[in-house]
């Protein structure tokens, strides 16, 4: 199996793809799959497929609320969305374990081939953590919605069985503040310690759960997974493969859209912008630097100047390789303000 892991910043690879790839992404705490439009100019390469898997499953550590836990759960430590991303990438990928603390310190993200498609899964770290900050909290966010740009397939919120306090509605607002109400018509709840339900069936624990969490699972249209990430591998294969099912459908009902909303909206225009005009810089740059070579008197032979300029050209290729990336750095501090904008508008009443 092919798992690949990126701790720092960097773009999805996605727009670079060629046309028989569709990556699938992933949110922890709260996931995300997106399915391209079919009307997208160019298709997106998901586009491409008749029966259009989710992309980008983002598996929610969109919001880690350790030190809130510690003051209100003793002991409890995180809710699994490393162990869940684990679990879908087929491979102990991220950190996950006991901590009082939140053990993911920045959003990250890991590909995996999935059946022939490519499935990222991103995992961000301490988000609307007050301890972290509010500027750190939107940095993450930041990366985050880069890493699922131009937006997820799904949302996943994960929330380990028999927890659903105040900690996880105040998780479920500041989403939906920060990206909108129609996120949770892109979220699946994936409940995990599936284990802890014993002989119980996950309906049964629905039926008998607090209004909240039925009124939060209603909103999410009723989609919900119970998961175990201590099950074997060939258990979390199936799990993975019911769950991606439940993804699929959810995908299909949202007509096989991507999450696009509100801050996704713009951010993948300005990133093709970008991306053209470094394009345009480095192409001219290459022109400039062959006819310079071309032209230099000190080189005497062909062969010379023919090496010289395979190495322009080398360059150009590795310049362009990056190219997103670099897009995606250069329109950073735009994303931070426009996230930066909406979350402050309601940290400091949500965590006071
Ligand atoms: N029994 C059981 N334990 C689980 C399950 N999922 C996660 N855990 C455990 O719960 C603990 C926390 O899991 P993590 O994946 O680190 O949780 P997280 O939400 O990523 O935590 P932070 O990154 O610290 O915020 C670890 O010890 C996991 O092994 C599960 O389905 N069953």
């Amino acid at each position: 199996m092919d798992t690949t892991i990126e701790k720092s910043y960097s773009l999805p690879s996605t727009h670079l793809l060629p046309p028989w790839k569709y990556p699938l992404n992933i949110t922890l705490p709260v996931g995300t799959l997106y399915f391209p439009s079919l009307d997208q100019n160019p298709p997106h390469p998901s586009a491409l497929f008749p029966i259009v898997p989710p992309r980008s499953v983002i598996l929610g550590p969109l919001l880690r609320q350790a030190h809130l836990l510690n003051k209100l759960v003793s002991s409890q430590t995180g809710s699994g969305k490393s162990a869940t991303a684990n679990t879908i990438l087929g491979d102990k990928v991220f950190q996950s374990g006991i901590s009082a603390q939140s053990l993911t310190k920045r959003c990250q993200k890991a590909t995996r081939d999935w059946k022939g498609r490519e499935l990222l899964v991103v995992d961000t770290p301490g988000l609307f953590d007050t301890k972290e900050g509010l500027p750190t909290t939107c940095k993450e966010i930041c990366k985050c919605v880069l890493f699922s740009c131009p937006g997820p397939h799904a949302f996943l919120m994960v929330i380990p069985v028999g927890r659903y306090t105040v900690l996880e509605q105040q998780t479920v607002e500041l989403i939906k503040a920060t990206f909108g109400n129609s996120v949770t018509k892109h979220m699946v709840i994936v409940f995990t310690r599936r284990e802890d339900l014993e002989d119980s069936k996950l309906d049964d624990y629905i039926a008998n759960a607090h209004v909240s969490l039925k009124s939060f699972i209603h909103e999410c249209g009723g989609r919900c997974y119970a998961i175990s990430n201590r099950a074997n591998k060939a258990e979390k294969e199936g799990q993975v493969q019911e769950l991606m099912e439940l993804i699929e459908r959810m995908v299909l009902e949202n007509a096989r859209g991507y999450f696009s909303e509100k801050i996704y909206k713009d951010i993948e225009e300005r990133l093709k912008q970008k991306a053209d005009i470094l394009k345009k810089i480095y192409a001219d740059q290459l022109r400039n630097e062959i006819k310079l070579i071309e032209n230099d008197g000190s080189l005497k032979s062909e062969e010379e100047k023919a090496e010289k300029i395979q190495e322009a050209n080398k360059r150009y290729d590795e310049k362009m390789k990056n190219i997103m990336e670099e897009a995606g750095q250069n329109i950073f501090e735009y994303v931070f303000s426009l996230v930066k904008n909406t979350l402050g508008k309601i940290w400091h009443r949500l965590w006071k």
